[in-house]
């Protein structure tokens, strides 16, 4: 898997919001360079603020080997773990931190946010009664006099000498062994991050400078008609390591290139006699070999870019992505989590501008799962991209809102905080493995509104109703986490981008009939998967919007994103497809996602299946089922196609594929598809029109308990219990 992987240096990433791979991969290879003495160039040695070689090689743990910009970050010191309510280094006092270093102005909005959501000093102090890892109080570090100028870079330094006295910068020859850490003061950070600053700057330059050849040189050869379909024919020795089981990988990625380069200027660089296609079939197979996918998944994927993009994204699917934190504001504040953690000398950084909680960590010497801050719940480990759909989604305090499928909890958590544990989330996953990680993280990130439970979310509608919010994070292929889990280059097929997307539709279906049009704060549902296929995010869009003619495209309201496909390989979408969101690992530096936004406008359809239950905020029950009335309202046969150009199979075609679909996988399986058909269709109304899990079909039996296969995690640690209906 991932032939051309090993070439590939790992580790790029830039702050998530300045992501520029080439710069990135330049750095890595100086990174490696610089931690290397031995390869110190004189300037550097005579440099009066080098850190001493003994505090270089201090075994740190880069986390995706990548170094900070302008990361805040604290010296390894001795006796990290003795953080006191206000943290001392070398005798010296730590500071607030300049987290948002882009604007003093945005980290006050930051100070006066965070004040707004309120964190449960209690509960955080219950958790932290052991070792005050909260750093100093509030009043301490939100004394604006007390922090760093955030604009100007000599002070944006790690500590503060505050009132006393600055030691001298030393030179690496005045410094060795444990002296040197003493020494290591305010005022050689302070150079320290000036020297990086310009080491880095140099390297932008250089990186910039490189990229210009490159361009220049394709340019330059652009005359020079790259002969690379014929070379896999005519030349044996060519052919033969291009497509052997152990390919040449530079000979391959020289043909990947240029094929980019023909198909990207076509007219000028072709072959006689060789199409589009020609070049398409060939680049496809190499990049199919070369980054180790099955073809079917690289022609999928090649197919949504542009040529080089698409390069851009296999590329970046063989790098990890940074690691984000994100804060819990229900029992910090993330500026008082930074500090915490840059005492136990982790070096970090505010995620980006988009978000108030997310933390990119760079480096930490402390495994970031098992922290005591961790296990407090002060932060849950959480990809950046993951926190899009929950800002989408904006949940408000004292709403009812369902996580449609939400193990482990990484969106509810978020629902919770943005709720200030106020109103009710149900949590909603059928897998009771997962679910247990779902409470666990429920647990200990302090949430209290939330009631879990374990239904096939198709299901919603006809066991409960009337939320203000929905939010379907919907199971998908994972074409978006490819760094992160490689083995979707090779198990996902043609099946799963059947299956898979006829479940999506499915469950959209559901969730919106699950939200209350009336609902005075809400009416809303969010739709995200981590893929990047349009079968499994327009395609299913567009077919909710077709059968629920009551629901309309919203704005996201996030600040970046690509726009959603409004047509796609001869497929026209709604126009308003392109308030959708679509998030690249290659432009963003997160991981590949999906998100839309609907705003439920009028009740669901006659024989939708929806029922129009509501519960109190606190879950109480109050039970008022039936099926929404129609009210004048077109039911499913009015909600026929509004756009013509959409060719995509609809419900009827999507059994029959599903039905192929299955077929074909119990033949390679060795059984026999028609061996009991009578069974075998008789088995396949029963998973259509039942719950497939156990809570659901009790559900079914006394439709007027909506409590039923619920559990309130903060009665019960572990395994879900039934509650009898009330
Ligand atoms: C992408 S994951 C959800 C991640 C979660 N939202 C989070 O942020 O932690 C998709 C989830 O869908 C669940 N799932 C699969 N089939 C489902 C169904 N029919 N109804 C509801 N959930 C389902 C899976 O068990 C899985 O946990």
């Amino acid at each position: 898997m991932g032939k051309g992987r090993s070439k590939y240096k790992q580790g790029l990433p830039d702050p998530i919001e300045t992501y520029h791979p080439h710069l990135a991969k330049k750095r890595k290879v100086d990174d490696v360079a610089d931690a290397k003495p031995s390869k110190r160039t004189k300037e550097d040695k005579a440099a009066p603020t080098t850190i001493p070689p003994k505090q270089k090689t201090k075994a740190t743990s880069r986390v995706n080997g990548t170094k900070p910009k302008h990361a805040a970050t604290a010296p390894a010191k001795k006796g990290a773990k003795d953080t006191v309510s206000k943290p001392k280094v070398n005798g010296k006092k730590a500071i607030a931190l300049p987290l948002d270093s882009d604007a003093e102005s945005d980290d006050e909005d930051e100070e006066l946010e965070l004040e707004d959501e309120g964190s449960d000093g209690d509960s955080a102090t219950e958790n932290l009664a052991a070792a005050d890892f909260m750093g100093s109080s509030d009043d301490d570090l939100e004394d604006d006099d007390d922090e760093p100028n955030l604009d100007d870079d000599s002070e944006n330094s790690v500590y503060d000498s505050g009132d006393e006295e600055t030691r001298p910068i030393f030179s690496d020859d005045d410094l060795s062994g444990s002296d040197a850490e003493e020494q290591l003061t305010a005022a050689n950070i302070e150079g320290l991050t000036r020297k990086l600053d310009l080491q880095i700057a140099r390297e932008a330059e250089e990186a910039e400078a490189e990229l210009q050849d490159q361009i220049a040189t394709n340019i330059g050869t652009g005359e020079v008609k790259p002969f690379v379909i014929g070379a896999a024919d005519d030349d044996a020795t060519n052919a033969a390591s291009l497509t052997s089981l152990t390919p040449d990988l530079a000979l391959l990625r020289t043909r990947i290139n240029d094929v980019v380069r023909v198909l990207e200027d076509f007219s000028n660089l072709c072959e006689d006699g060789r199409s589009r296609a020609d070049y398409t079939e060939q680049i496809i197979t190499d990049i199919s070999s070369y980054y180790g996918y099955n073809p079917y998944l690289a022609e999928k994927l090649f197919h949504l870019f542009s040529p080089s993009e698409s390069l851009s994204f296999f590329e970046a699917n063989e790098t990890p992505r940074p690691l984000v934190i994100r804060t819990n504001t229900l029992k910090t504040h993330r500026r008082d989590l930074a500090q915490v953690l840059i005492n136990r000398g982790v070096t970090l950084e505010p995620v980006g501008k988009w978000s108030k909680v997310g933390l990119q960590i760079f480096e930490s010497q402390v495994p970031l799962g098992a922290t005591p801050e961790y296990l407090a719940g002060h932060y849950i480990l959480q990809a950046a991209s993951s926190f899009l759909p929950v800002m989408a989604l904006a949940p408000q305090e004292h709403e009812r809102c369902l996580d449609m499928a939400a193990a482990p909890g990484g969106k509810t958590t978020y629902m919770a905080a943005l709720m200030k544990n106020t109103g009710c989330v149900f949590a909603n996953d059928p897998s009771k493995a997962r679910a247990k990680g779902l409470i666990g993280n429920i647990h200990r990130l302090g949430v209290r509104n939330t009631i879990v439970c374990s239904y096939d979310a198709r299901e919603f509608p006809k066991v409960m109703g009337g939320f203000d919010r929905v939010l379907l994070d919907a199971p998908c292929s994972g074409t978006g986490v490819i760094a992160k889990d490689a083995s979707v280059k090779t198990n996902k097929s043609e099946a799963d981008f059947l299956r898979l997307p006829h479940l999506q539709k499915q469950l959209l279906l559901a969730a919106i009939d699950s939200v209350d049009h009336a609902s005075k704060t809400g009416g809303y549902i969010v739709y995200s998967t981590c893929s990047v296929t349009v079968e499994e995010n327009e395609g299913v869009v567009e077919y909710a919007l077709r059968k629920r003619p009551n629901v309309r495209l919203v704005d996201t309201g996030l600040t970046f994103g690509v726009e959603g496909f409004v047509s796609y390989r001869g497929k026209t979408f709604n126009d308003k497809m392109r308030l959708t969101r679509r998030y690249y690992p290659h432009k963003y530096n997160v991981d590949g996602f999906f998100v839309a936004k609907l705003r439920k406008v009028g009740p669901s359809p006659v024989g939708s299946g929806a029922t129009a239950a509501t519960a109190s905020a606190d879950g109480a029950e109050e039970i008022v089922t039936g099926v929404v009335a129609a009210e004048g309202e077109a039911g499913e046969a009015a909600a026929e196609p509004a756009e013509a150009g959409f060719q995509w199979s609809d419900d009827e075609e999507d059994a029959k594929i599903i039905e192929k679909s299955l077929k074909r996988q119990k033949r390679r399986k060795g059984i026999d598809p028609r061996a009991d058909p009578s069974k075998a269709s008789k088995r396949e109304k029963k998973s259509k029109d039942e719950p497939t899990t156990a809570q659901t079909t009790e559900a079914k039996k006394d439709k007027t308990s909506k409590t039923k296969g619920f559990v309130r995690p903060s009665a019960q640690n572990g395994v879900k219990k039934k509650k009898k209906s009330t």
